[in-house]
């Protein structure tokens, strides 16, 4: 099977030539500067010992974050293989698709944005690879709120909105593409010195986890900051969770300390 349409017809694509990546989706939430950073790394997505091991490392506790509160929301049994069966997710700068293929095989049917082209054609081709069907859009959260399309019983907001320009902008769209009673989990980094010294000056410069700059602190928010933005969207924080590293263990668990990592549950105000 050939991958390329231009290759079924005998014309020559005045396009083809050297691979450029097409300009990111455009909106007001769009920091063309930070989705650079990620279309540098879009190779490695799915390479568990590459730049995005952080991300993959972090996954079993928040994938069963995810399931739990879903499970408890939608009264649903978290030891069924598709918990989250017909389930509308928004997985929202979904990147490779790290959270959207196991929400597919959750059974949740999941619609998949991000603001790189170049992250939506890796994350693409792996879910077909994997025999998972997955609505991969370039898009931004502005544009798909815009559209009026549809709505969500679960949106995914996760470890993008330290990269976003427009917060508050990104919120609002965000929270109104939840449905009447659906559920967003918000995932981010908190401003604090102990922040700094391990997201930034540990992950970035000692252990080299992530490229140096991947992070801005100052773009790093405080719950109490990140709660008020989900308010003034139309939403209301739930509970708060942080998510902290052993680096004995090298394993990520749930924790009472927010310092650093955290996950937000929020629902619509309606
Ligand atoms: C750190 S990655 C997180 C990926 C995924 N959510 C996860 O947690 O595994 C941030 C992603 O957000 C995307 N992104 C940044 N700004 C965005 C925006 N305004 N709209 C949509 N996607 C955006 C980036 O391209 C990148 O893929
Ligand atoms: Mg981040």
């Amino acid at each position: 099977m050939s991958l390329s349409p231009s290759s079924h017809s005998g014309d020559p694509d005045p396009s083809s030539g050297p691979p450029e990546a097409p300009a990111p989706a455009e909106g007001a939430s769009v920091d063309p500067a930070e989705i650079a950073k990620f279309e540098a790394m879009a190779e490695a997505w799915w390479d568990p010992s590459g730049k995005f091991r952080p991300l993959h490392r972090l996954n079993p506790v928040r994938l069963a974050y995810i399931r739990d509160q879903a499970c408890r929301r939608f009264g649903r049994d978290a030891k069924s293989p598709t918990p989250l069966e017909g389930l509308d997710l928004l997985d929202i700068g979904c990147g490779g698709g790290l959270l959207s293929e196991p929400m597919a095989r959750m059974g949740a049917k999941v619609v998949g944005i991000d603001a790189s082209h170049r992250n939506i054609a890796i994350a693409g081709l792996h879910a077909e690879r994997m025999g998972l069907g997955i609505d991969y859009r370039c898009q931004t959260v502005e544009a798909l709120a815009d559209s009026g399309e549809r709505r969500f019983d679960i949106i995914l907001n996760m470890e993008v909105i330290e990269h976003v320009a427009d917060v508050e902008g990104f919120m609002a769209a965000a929270v109104g593409l939840l449905k009447p009673g659906g559920m967003m989990i918000v995932a981010t980094l908190n401003r604090t010195a102990k922040s700094y010294a391990l997201a930034i000056v540990g992950a970035e410069y000692l252990l080299r986890w992530l490229p140096r700059g991947t992070h801005d602190w100052k773009r790093f928010l405080r719950p109490s900051e990140l709660a008020h933005l989900i308010e003034r969207a139309g939403g209301h924080v739930l509970a708060l969770e942080g998510v902290v590293y052993n680096p004995l263990t090298d394993h990520w668990s749930l924790s009472r300390d927010l310092g650093v990592n955290y996950m937000a549950l929020a629902e619509a105000m309606r």
